[in-house]
C-alpha cells in the first residue's frame, strides 16, 4: 500500500498555483492576493480631528475656563482652511483637517457648543484628538502582502488605499461529480435500494470552507461511457474535479473504468483508514487535476481533508499546510488496523479528545458530532487511555 505522506506529495507536485487575474474589488472576497499591495498615499492622509469640537492652539486653553471667538466651520471635507492665529478657535467635525496653527481639539463635551464664541471648561493638551497624518500608513508602505487571503477586512483597506482592482489568485473552480446507481437526489422519495445522494453536498460545501467554488454537476448511474460524458461536458469550468464513488473492486466502478484507459489517473490503495482506495491524476487537454475519492462519506470526507484541501490551497497561492495537527490526551482506550494511519472521529475539548460512538466509513452522523480526526500511526493498533495522539481539528 501507498503511504498516505507520498500520496500528498504527489498529488503536490502535480497541482500548481492558478494563474493571476485583475478583479474588481467586489469580486475579490474570498481570493488570495497575487501581490504586494501598498497605500500611494498616508493614511490619514492629512492630520485632522478624532471628535467634534474646536480646533485650538494648547497654550490658548491651557488657563480654562476661557472665552474665545470661533473663526469658522470645518466639515470633514472641507479643503480651504483659514489658520488660526492666537487666541482664536475654528468649530470643527470628526475627520475634518486641522487647521494651520491648531494642535489639539477640544470635545464639544468640554465647552457650551457656541457657535461664534465658545466657552471651553477644560484644558486640552497639544496633540489632543487629533489623528496624525501616516498614523495608520505611511505613504508606500505594503498594507497587504501576495498570499494574504481577502477578508472583509483586508477588502476594505484595498478601497482604503484606493484600489478599484486587485490582482488575486481566482478562487479554484471545483466541480463535484457522484456515482452511482442507488443514488436519489435529496427531496425525492426513496425507492427500494436507494440513499439520498450526500457526498456532493459536502464536497462542494468542502470546497468552499477551503476558498474554492463547488459546484455539484449531480450523480451518474454506474455506466463508465455516461460518466466519461459528463465529465466531459463539465470540463470546461472546473480547475479541478472531485468525484466520489467507483473506485474500489466491485463489479461496477465506473470512476476506475472509465479513467484507467486514459493512462493520466492512476489507482491505487492508500495505507489508511478510511479512505484506503484512492484515484488521482490529470483529464481533458488543460491536464485538469482530478481526485476520484472513495464513495463512503467518512472516506470521502477525510480524503479531502488529507488531499484536497491542500490541493486547494496549492491552487490559490497558500503554503499547502498539510493537514495542521495538535497533541491532545485520549480519554480512553481505542483500537486502530495494523498497516493503515487511521483518522478516527474524535471530540476535542480542550487538551483531551474522546472518539465518538460509529467508526464506521458510512457512519455520517458519527461525523457530523465530530470536531476533530484523532490520528493513529500504521504501526500502533491499540491505545490505553491518556495516550498523546496526534489530532487534527474539523
Ligand atoms: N472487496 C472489496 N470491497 C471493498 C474494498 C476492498 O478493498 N475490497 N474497499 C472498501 C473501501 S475501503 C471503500 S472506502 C469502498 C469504496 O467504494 P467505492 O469508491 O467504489 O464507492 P461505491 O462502491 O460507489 O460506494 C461505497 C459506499 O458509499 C456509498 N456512497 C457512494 N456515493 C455516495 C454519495 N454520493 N452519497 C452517499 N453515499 C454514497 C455507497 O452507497 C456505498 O455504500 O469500497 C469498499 N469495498
Ligand atoms: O476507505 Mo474505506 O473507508 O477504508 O472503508
Ligand atoms: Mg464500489
Amino acid at each position: 500500500m501507498k503511504p498516505v505522506d507520498r500520496h500528498l506529495a504527489d498529488i503536490l507536485a502535480t497541482v500548481q498555483p492558478l494563474a493571476p487575474l485583475e478583479v474588481e474589488l467586489e469580486r475579490a472576497l474570498g481570493c488570495v492576493l497575487a501581490e504586494d499591495v501598498s497605500s500611494p498615499v498616508p493614511l490619514p492622509p492629512f492630520d485632522n480631528s478624532a471628535m467634534d469640537g474646536y480646533a485650538v492652539r494648547a497654550e490658548d486653553v491651557a488657563a480654562a475656563p476661557v472665552s474665545l471667538p470661533v473663526i469658522e466651520d470645518i466639515a470633514a471635507g472641507d479643503g480651504e482652511l483659514r489658520a488660526i492665529g492666537p487666541g482664536l478657535v475654528t468649530r470643527i467635525m470628526t475627520g475634518a483637517p486641522l487647521p494651520a496653527g491648531a494642535d489639539a481639539v477640544v470635545p464639544v463635551e468640554w465647552t457650551d457648543g457656541g457657535t461664534t464664541r465658545v466657552t471651553i471648561h477644560k484644558p486640552a493638551g497639544p496633540g489632543h484628538a487629533v489623528r496624525r497624518a501616516g498614523e495608520d500608513v505611511k505613504g508606500g508602505d505594503v498594507v497587504l502582502r501576495e498570499g494574504t487571503r481577502i477578508g472583509a477586512a483586508q477588502l476594505g483597506i484595498l478601497a482604503g488605499v484606493g484600489r478599484r482592482r486587485v490582482t488575486v489568485r481566482p478562487r479554484p473552480r471545483v466541480v463535484v461529480l457522484s456515482t452511482g446507481a442507488e443514488l436519489a437526489e435529496p427531496g425525492s422519495p426513496l425507492a427500494p435500494g436507494q440513499i439520498w445522494e450526500s457526498n456532493s453536498f459536502m464536497l462542494a460545501a468542502a470546497v468552499r470552507e477551503a476558498g474554492g467554488e463547488g459546484f455539484r454537476a449531480g450523480a451518474v448511474t454506474d455506466d463508465p461511457q455516461v460518466f466519461l460524458d459528463r465529465l466531459d461536458a463539465q470540463l470546461v469550468r472546473a480547475d479541478a474535479v472531485i468525484t466520489s464513488g467507483g473506485v474500489s473492486m466491485g463489479a461496477y466502478e465506473p470512476v476506475k473504468e472509465a479513467l484507467s484507459p486514459l493512462g493520466t489517473v492512476s489507482f491505487e490503495k492508500v495505507a489508511m483508514q478510511p479512505g484506503m482506495p484512492q484515484g488521482f491524476g490529470v483529464v481533458g487537454p488543460d491536464e485538469v487535476p482530478i481526485f476520484a475519492l472513495p464513495g463512503n462519506p467518512v472516506s470521502s470526507f477525510v480524503s479531502f481533508i488529507l488531499f484536497v484541501r491542500p490541493a486547494l490551497r496549492r491552487m490559490q497561492g497558500l503554503p499547502a499546510n498539510l493537514p495542521e495537527t495538535v497533541r491532545a490526551t485520549t480519554t480512553a482506550a481505542l483500537r486502530s488496523p495494523s498497516g493503515r494511519r487511521s483518522y478516527l472521529r474524535g471530540v476535542l475539548s480542550g487538551t483531551t479528545v474522546d472518539t465518538v460512538r460509529g467508526q464506521g466509513s458510512h457512519q455520517l452522523a458519527a461525523l457530523a458530532s465530530a470536531n476533530a480526526l484523532v490520528v493513529v500511526p500504521e504501526d500502533v493498533t491499540e491505545l490505553p487511555a491518556g495516550a498523546e495522539v496526534e489530532v487534527i481539528p474539523l
